[in-house]
């Protein structure tokens, strides 16, 4: 079955690129995914890509140590670009077009984000790889991918994560938790269910853009979750 979307905006977890380690990226684990990338790209999917950075740095973590805020997220961000280019050059190496682009401008290190550039090279066959978040402190990268979602009119947000979906609860800290396999907007919103934050959800549900949540490393891979196949929960008010 092919995939029903056209452009799609995967939010890929910067923690999950660590692996089974804390910190970093684990070069089987990137492959893996960029392999991933790779086919749902040459069943000819649009892929715009949004890359987390927990694997790297939390501003977050960085001001309850002390470091001013606005500082921390900065490093936050940069954080992130490190994993769009490790990402974005992997894609590559599986024989797919691909573009790093930053929020932030950085001239030696990748193009400096526009929707419209980044259109340009979707519809050019790029994968674009967007890292930085939103290019500003304050933020997260899954409010980013959401963001850019809507500014590059992609059809639907993936969050790519470690874990299969929406449970009401997290289900690292109660196993007992149960997944939902549908869940609208205001419902997540009102129960603070913490998979992705409320400026994330709230953007969407406001711009009506869809959101499937899914774990990185499940069997059927990014394209049988977009065919239908594999665990996930899909977040959106039913209508698209
Ligand atoms: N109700 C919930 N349902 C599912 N997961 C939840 C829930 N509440 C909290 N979580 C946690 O949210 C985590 C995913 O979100 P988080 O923002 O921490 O990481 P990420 O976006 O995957 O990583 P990064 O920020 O590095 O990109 C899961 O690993 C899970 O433990
Ligand atoms: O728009 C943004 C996006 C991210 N940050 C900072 O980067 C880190 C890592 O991003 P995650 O979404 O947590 O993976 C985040 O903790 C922020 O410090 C940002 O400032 N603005």
């Amino acid at each position: 079955m092919p995939s029903p979307y056209k452009r799609i905006l995967l939010k890929v977890s910067g923690e999950a690129l660590a692996g089974d380690n804390s910190f970093g990226i684990e070069p089987p684990f990137l492959q893996a995914v960029a392999q991933q990338i790779a086919d749902v790209a040459q069943m000819g999917t649009q892929v715009a890509i949004v890359v987390g950075g927990g694997n790297i740095f939390r501003g977050m973590a960085g001001a309850a140590d002390g470091t001013d805020r606005v500082t921390a997220d900065l490093m936050g961000m940069l954080g992130t670009m490190i994993n769009a280019l490790a990402l974005s050059n992997a894609i590559t190496r599986h024989g797919v077009k691909s573009k790093p682009f930053s929020a932030a401008t950085m001239p030696s290190v990748a193009d400096t984000f526009t929707a419209r550039d980044a259109k340009l090279a979707l519809e050019e066959g790029f994968v674009v790889v967007l890292g930085g978040g939103t290019g500003n402190p304050f933020f997260t990268t899954d409010t980013a991918a959401t963001l850019r979602a809507i500014e590059l009119d992609c059809d639907v947000v993936l969050k790519g994560t470690k874990v299969d979906g929406v449970y009401s609860e997290d289900p690292k800290t109660n196993p007992a938790a149960t997944r939902y396999t549908t869940v609208g907007y205001d419902e997540v919103i009102a129960k603070n269910l913490k998979v992705m934050d409320t400026a994330a959800f709230a953007l969407a549900r406001d711009n009506a853009m869809p959101i499937i949540v899914y774990a990185l490393d499940d069997a059927a891979g990014l394209a049988g979750v977009l065919e239908g196949r594999g665990l996930s929960t899909r977040v959106g008010d039913g209508h698209r």
